[in-house]
Order: C-alpha cells, then sequence, then structure tokens
C-alpha cells in the first residue's frame, strides 16, 4: 500500500483515494471543529440547566470590509447553532476611537456578556492596541490582551487566541507528534505566527517542540522550510508554499485565507498560502483551505466564550 504513514490518526482524517501515489492525509478542520462544537454545545445545555448560565458573546465590527463582515456572522451563526447568546454591533467606518472605547468599556460592565471580540483590522484612525487593552482580560475571548499574552508566554491559565488555539487542537486531535518536532512557522504577526510559535515552543499544555519563525528578512526561507517536520505557513501570500519547498511526509498547517477570485456564482474563491495541488503529492498531511484551520478559529472563540463564562460564574 502507498501510505506514508501507518501511525493511529483518529477517525477525523480523510484518506485519498487508496490507488493515487504517496498521497498526504487531509486533515479536515470542519470535521473537528464540528466534533468540538457537539461538545461545547452540550457543556452550554449542560450549564444552563445546572446553573441558569448562558455564556454570551458580542462582535464588534467597525467599517465594512466583506471579509470581515462575513467572518463577524459566521462567528454569530456559529454561537447561535451552540446556544451562545450573541449579540453584533456593527458601526460606521467613521465612528471615533471614542467612541469604540466607550462601547468597548458598556461591554465590560454588562454581566450578560462574557466575552467581547473587536474584528481586526480596524481602520487607520483608530488606535488597535489601546482598543485592545481597554478590553477586559476576564472577557478577553481573542486572547490579544497584553496580560493574555503575557500569561501565555508564562505558560499560566489564560484564553489563549482562537487561531493558535485551533492549530494545536487540531495537531492534537489528528495524533501528530509535536514533541521533540522541527516546527518551522512562516509568519510573525500578532495573532497568528508569535502566538502559535510559542504555543508550540511551550511544555506543558504546548507542543514542546524546536520551533523557527520565517518572515520577510529571512535569508534563505526554503532552507527552513525543507526542515520542518510541521511547517506552519500564516504569511497571506496566495499559494506561496510549493512542493520543492517542504520535506517529504511533512505534515502542513495552512492558516492562509487568501481570496484570489470569484466563482460563477458570485462566492469568493479562497486559496491557501500553499500551493495544495503541487504540495499534496510529497508531505504526510496538510489542512485544506477552505476547511481546515478557519472553522477550528471559530470553534476555538466558542469555547474560550463558554470558559469566560465559567469563570465569571465561578465554576470549575
Ligand atoms: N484561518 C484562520 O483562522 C485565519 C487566517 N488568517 C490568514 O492567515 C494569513 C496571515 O494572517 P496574519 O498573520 O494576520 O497576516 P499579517 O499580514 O499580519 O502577517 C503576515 C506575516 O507573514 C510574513 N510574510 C509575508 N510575506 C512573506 C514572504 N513572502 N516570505 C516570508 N514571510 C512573509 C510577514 O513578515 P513581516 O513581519 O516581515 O512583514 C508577516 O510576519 C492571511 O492569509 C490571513 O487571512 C489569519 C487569521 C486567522
Ligand atoms: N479580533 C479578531 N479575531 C480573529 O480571530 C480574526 C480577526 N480579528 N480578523 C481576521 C482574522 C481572520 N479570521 C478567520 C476566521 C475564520 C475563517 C474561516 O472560517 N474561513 C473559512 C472560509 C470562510 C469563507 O468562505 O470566507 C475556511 O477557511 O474554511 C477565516 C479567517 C479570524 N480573524
Amino acid at each position: 500500500m502507498c501510505f506514508k504513514h501507518d501511525r493511529a490518526v483518529g477517525p477525523l482524517i480523510e484518506f485519498f483515494p487508496r490507488y493515487c501515489i504517496m498521497p498526504a492525509q487531509i486533515i479536515s478542520g470542519s470535521e473537528t471543529a464540528k466534533a468540538i462544537r457537539e461538545e461545547i454545545a452540550a457543556e452550554v445545555a449542560r450549564l444552563k440547566t445546572a446553573h441558569g448560565l448562558v455564556p454570551g458573546l458580542v462582535t464588534i465590527l467597525v467599517g465594512e470590509d466583506p471579509a470581515s463582515q462575513s467572518y463577524v456572522a459566521a462567528k454569530n451563526k456559529t454561537a447561535h447553532a451552540l446556544g451562545i447568546h450573541s449579540e453584533q454591533v456593527t458601526l460606521p467606518a467613521a465612528t471615533s476611537e471614542a467612541e469604540l472605547l466607550g462601547i468597548v468599556a458598556d461591554y465590560n460592565r454588562n454581566p450578560a456578556i462574557h466575552g467581547i471580540l473587536v474584528q481586526l483590522p480596524l481602520p487607520r484612525h483608530i488606535d488597535e492596541a489601546k482598543v485592545l487593552f481597554a478590553i477586559d482580560p476576564d472577557k478577553d475571548v481573542d486572547g490579544f490582551h497584553p496580560v493574555n499574552v503575557g500569561k501565555m508566554m508564562l505558560g499560566e491559565r489564560c484564553f489563549l487566541p482562537c487561531t493558535p488555539h485551533g492549530i494545536l487542537e487540531l495537531l492534537q486531535r489528528s495524533g501528530t507528534e509535536t514533541s521533540g518536532a522541527e516546527v518551522v512557522v512562516v509568519g510573525r504577526s500578532n495573532i497568528v505566527g508569535k502566538p502559535i510559535a510559542n504555543l508550540m515552543l511551550q511544555k506543558r499544555a504546548g507542543g514542546n517542540a524546536t520551533v523557527t519563525i520565517c518572515h520577510t528578512r529571512t535569508r534563505d526561507m526554503a532552507f527552513h522550510t525543507r526542515r520542518a517536520d510541521i511547517l506552519i505557513v500564516a504569511a497571506g501570500v496566495a499559494k506561496m508554499i510549493k512542493g520543492d519547498q517542504i520535506k517529504e511526509g511533512a505534515v502542513i498547517i495552512d492558516v492562509g485565507v487568501n481570496r484570489i477570485g470569484q466563482t460563477e456564482s458570485g462566492k469568493a474563491l479562497l486559496a491557501g498560502d500553499v500551493d495544495f495541488d503541487s504540495v499534496v503529492g510529497k508531505a504526510g498531511a496538510i489542512t485544506p483551505v477552505p476547511g481546515g484551520v478557519g472553522p477550528m478559529t471559530i470553534t476555538m472563540l466558542m469555547k474560550n466564550t463558554l470558559q469566560a463564562a465559567k469563570q465569571a460564574a465561578g465554576i470549575e
């Protein structure tokens, strides 16, 4: 048989047809997210029955960016489906920083809301850091407040940022061994690259891996990516990683979500940062786009909201 991996990988990984040559396993974020959502929905129902507690989330969107609008809509729809109370605040692009800070302060005081998410990016006239720092760290379900970022660095209990948290879960639930692995991260943003590199490095509740981080000033990126047992790509450049830049059998986590056009019916056509077609015959496993990391990000937001509600109520 032609499979590269005969280790146990769990039921959440789909296999390519058995007849193709050395295909990668497809790590399905959609399937994994579905399983976790069922766990969350059950816990939300239990909280309501046992404690009369309903977790509450507010998403705040400033401006009319279509991608941001669709992400926020997906977050609210998922919250609703899981029994989480969700409110959506949509503000015009011209909203002032003071107005936004006022709205955040109101939600900090609102006892029905346990999680506050301010969708990024914000319009240029608003200081992003100032807004993120204004969110009560106990309601910071995105994990972007410096208190949570610091706790994460120290390996303390905190809200983990949703995308890195989702990647960790995806690796764990697909049976990928991270301990001692060579992990290479492409990208160093505050929301993906830096935190996932940090989590993969952590000894407890982390990846326990050897980590390299690449960015636009990296001299020879292929030198690094070819050494990776696990390659995590979050650069925002469609199809930038090709088959000749990876190691045979590597696990590829493609975080990129790039809009590369439209289908005939007007739906956005998406591509990852990895050139799926040239990598799929060489990798050991790969996350698709769509249906990979994206659904996990949204699911981890729900998980964090549930955690926030329980902490606020002193449960656990
Ligand atoms: N699936 C999901 O849930 C999520 C997906 N995303 C997607 O992930 C991608 C990255 O997002 P985000 O981290 O916010 O992006 P940013 O633009 O904030 O950061 C991109 C990073 O990649 C680096 N980079 C860009 N081009 C190259 C290159 N050619 N070679 C090496 N490094 C490069 C940049 O380096 P430098 O610092 O030197 O500029 C930067 O550190 C996007 O496609 C985004 O849509 C983001 C969040 C969640
Ligand atoms: N405060 C804040 N928190 C975030 O978590 C945050 C943010 N701002 N700004 C933007 C990025 C991006 N992001 C995504 C979430 C889900 C998908 C996702 O579900 N993608 C689907 C496809 C969705 C589609 O069809 O467009 C998929 O990959 O299958 C993608 C990207 C969260 N982000």
